[in-house]
């Protein structure tokens, strides 16, 4: 384990923002933190980085209580961006990667290499100022992680971006994760957790409402998915036993059933109409967890 989070809670004047987190995060996973607007993911990913107190609770590393030392072990991406507009990008760059003890050359390096991956090497001694949204967040990023972190944090890395800049933060996270780095990131976009994590935790009013393996998860909430495909009229199927909703979309009917065990009367009764195109048996998506466990959608 690389992180653990014991009874993490914090308050502010007496307002709960954090309360009573529990988790483990698996070295060299991809550990995602799903939550809507205040759910108190900054306040978490602040109390790991040693930037505010808890209230109570407490974080270990590698085993040890987090210190300053460790900090230093781990990139961090901030939700307020703290890049200075007035500097060129190799200026800042150097100036972080030097605070983290890093050499110029090192640095130089680094910086080339990454440039190149984001396919924008013409930016670097331009002021930060001048560049695009997308392209000031590929320099935050790479301001987070050129002294090659073992841990990374990144608040909603992906936010504000368009589709092509997403693709590209989103390749970059999982080629960082692909080098042995342990990552964590904030989103309030389901499928970026679907499409990146192993494990997650949800967050709500800050309040843990479910947290790990996300194939476990899944298959522990039971509920499962069926898509069933074909010209046959099969609406009689809402009122099969365990079906809980049904939609039609054209041709597919997308049915929740409560349990895996309700889908072999289905395909039972749908036979008995003769040729479909298909029955799919598919987990619940982490949004019908979500759904399921605050009771609204995210
Ligand atoms: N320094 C602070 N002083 C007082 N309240 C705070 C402070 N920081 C956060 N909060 C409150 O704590 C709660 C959790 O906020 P937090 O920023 O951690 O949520 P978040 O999940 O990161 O949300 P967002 O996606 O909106 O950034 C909110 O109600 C927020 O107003």
């Amino acid at each position: 384990m690389t992180l653990e989070l014991n009874g993490l809670s914090k308050s502010f004047n007496g307002q709960v923002a954090v309360d009573d987190i529990n988790l483990k995060v698996p070295a060299g996973s991809m550990y995602g933190f799903l939550g809507g607007n205040g759910a108190g993911k900054t306040t978490t990913f602040r109390m790991i980085l040693g930037l505010l107190q808890p209230s109570s609770g407490s974080i270990t590393y590698n085993d040890r209580k987090i210190d300053y030392d460790v900090t230093n072990e781990i990139g961090y991406l901030p939700e307020e961006r703290g890049l200075h507009p007035k500097l060129k990008v190799d200026e800042q760059i150097r100036y972080l990667g030097q605070l983290k003890g890093m050499s110029k050359r090192d640095i130089d390096t680094k910086l080339t290499e990454w440039l190149e991956r984001f396919e924008v090497p013409e930016n670097r001694s331009k002021r930060i100022e001048k560049l695009s949204k997308g392209n000031q967040q590929k320099i935050q990023l790479i301001a987070s992680i050129i002294h090659d972190p073992k841990l990374i944090i990144l608040d909603e890395p992906f936010s504000g971006l368009d589709p092509v800049n997403v693709e590209t933060l989103k390749t970059a996270v999982k080629e960082l994760n692909r080098r042995g780095a342990t990552i964590i990131f904030s989103t309030h976009r389901m499928e970026h957790v679907e499409e990146l994590c192993e494990s997650l935790c949800i967050l709500n009013k800050g309040k843990q409402v479910v947290s790990g393996n996300i194939d476990q998860i899944k298959s522990d909430f039971g509920q499962k998915e069926i898509i069933i495909e074909g010209d046959h009229d099969v609406e009689f199927l809402r009122n099969m036993p365990g079906v809980l909703d049904m939609k039609q979309i054209r041709r597919k009917s997308i049915l929740k059933i409560e349990d895996e065990k309700y889908a072999e009367p289905i395909f039972n009764e749908i036979v008995k109409l003769g040729y479909f195109k298909r029955f799919q048996v598919n987990e619940p998506s982490i949004n019908d967890i979500f759904i399921s466990k605050v009771g609204h959608e995210l």
